[in-house]
């Protein structure tokens, strides 16, 4: 039931006129296509997948600059790319990456919530819950290869993940920041954090909106690993070659197993959470800080 409500939304996403023509950009070959089986490069405009049949696994890069900000698009985009991969039977994981230096992903886009119609909020928020269950359910190993910053939405895109490895710089912070813009992470961005990093500590993160610089990321947990920038891509390979090492029935089933109960309880409160989203994104107050918190943004460069 639940899984043909998000079929259906996705497939409503695929429908929309910006959605067509994504589905495979005729591309090079991959460079990670180590393999070097001629199997291409394909993806959209805003998210970039490379392809290693070899050894079953997919590169996939966002690519929807200036700073990765999870817009409707790019989101239906990461969603289109991630079912692709599922489906293939040639892929056993993925590595999330960003092709933006020095950005992993700014998190979720505040133009889609700022000065927009409640009809607006509704399909940006059920593209938002669609992108963390498919990510965080899915049973491809999914690693994150952290090049860059990665606040709020871009922290959870991470931990939906079943690894991450993050560049040693100290620009590179990761967390979850909703409160410092006058917003509250939802309990599921919440229930995503604890289960990373346990409870104390996600309560002192998310109350202050702490940033982790790498160092601290790695002692408190939010990360797995800490390397050098150039061995970051080169290290979630090594690391996805152990996961995949596993037998893949029992991995999946152990990973749904650690999961589930948190996703089922956005499945359960899916719409209680769309109307609570939109109530609280409606509030003048709420409003203003987003738009200040924007204007901070663009006066930063002046
Ligand atoms: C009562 C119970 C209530 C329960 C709760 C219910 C509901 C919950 C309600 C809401 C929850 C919503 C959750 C949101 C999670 C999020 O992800 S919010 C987004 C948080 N992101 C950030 O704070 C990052 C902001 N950006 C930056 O800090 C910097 O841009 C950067 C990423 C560090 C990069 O810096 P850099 O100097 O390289 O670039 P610029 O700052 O110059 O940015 C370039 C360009 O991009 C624009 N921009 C940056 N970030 C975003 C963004 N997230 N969305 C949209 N646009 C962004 C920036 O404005 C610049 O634009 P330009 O001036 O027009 O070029």
């Amino acid at each position: 039931m639940a899984l043909a409500v998000g079929m259906r939304v996705l497939t409503r996403a695929l429908l929309r006129p910006w959605a067509r023509g994504l589905r495979v950009a005729p591309g090079r070959t991959g460079p990670a296509a180590g393999g070097g089986d001629g199997m291409r490069c394909f993806g959209s405009p805003r998210v970039l997948v490379e392809p290693d049949p070899a050894a079953g696994v997919a590169v996939v890069k966002m690519r929807n600059p200036p700073v990765n900000s999870l817009s409707l698009e790019f989101l239906t985009e990461l969603l289109i790319s991630l079912e692709k991969l599922e489906n293939d039977k040639t892929f056993h994981g993925i590595i999330l990456t960003s092709d933006c230096p020095g950005i992993f992903s700014a998190g979720l886009d505040l133009t889609e919530m700022c000065g927009r119609k409640p009809e607006h909020y509704v399909e940006y928020w059920k593209a938002v819950q669609e992108t963390w269950l498919r990510f965080y359910l899915s049973n491809l190993v999914v690693i994150a290869a952290i090049n860059g910053v990665s606040p709020a939405g871009g922290c959870l895109l991470s931990l939906t993940c079943d690894y991450r490895v993050l560049a040693n710089n100290p620009k590179y912070t990761i967390g979850l920041n909703e409160t410092l813009l006058g917003i509250v992470a939802p309990f599921w961005f919440k229930d995503t954090m604890v289960n990373t990093i346990g409870h104390r500590a996600t309560e002192r993160a998310l109350q202050l909106g702490l940033l982790f610089p790498p160092a601290e990321a790695l002692r408190v947990g939010v990360v797995d690993q800490v390397v050098p920038e150039d061995q970051v891509q080169s290290t979630a390979r090594s690391v996805m070659a152990q996961w995949l090492a596993i037998p893949d029935h029992a991995r999946q089933l152990t990973k749904t197993l650690m999961r589930k109960p948190t996703a089922d309880r956005l499945l359960t409160e899916r719409d209680a959470d769309i109307q609570t989203f939109v109530r609280f994104i409606c509030r003048d107050s709420v409003q203003k800080s987003l738009h200040a918190y924007l204007e901070k943004l663009k006066q930063k460069k002046g």
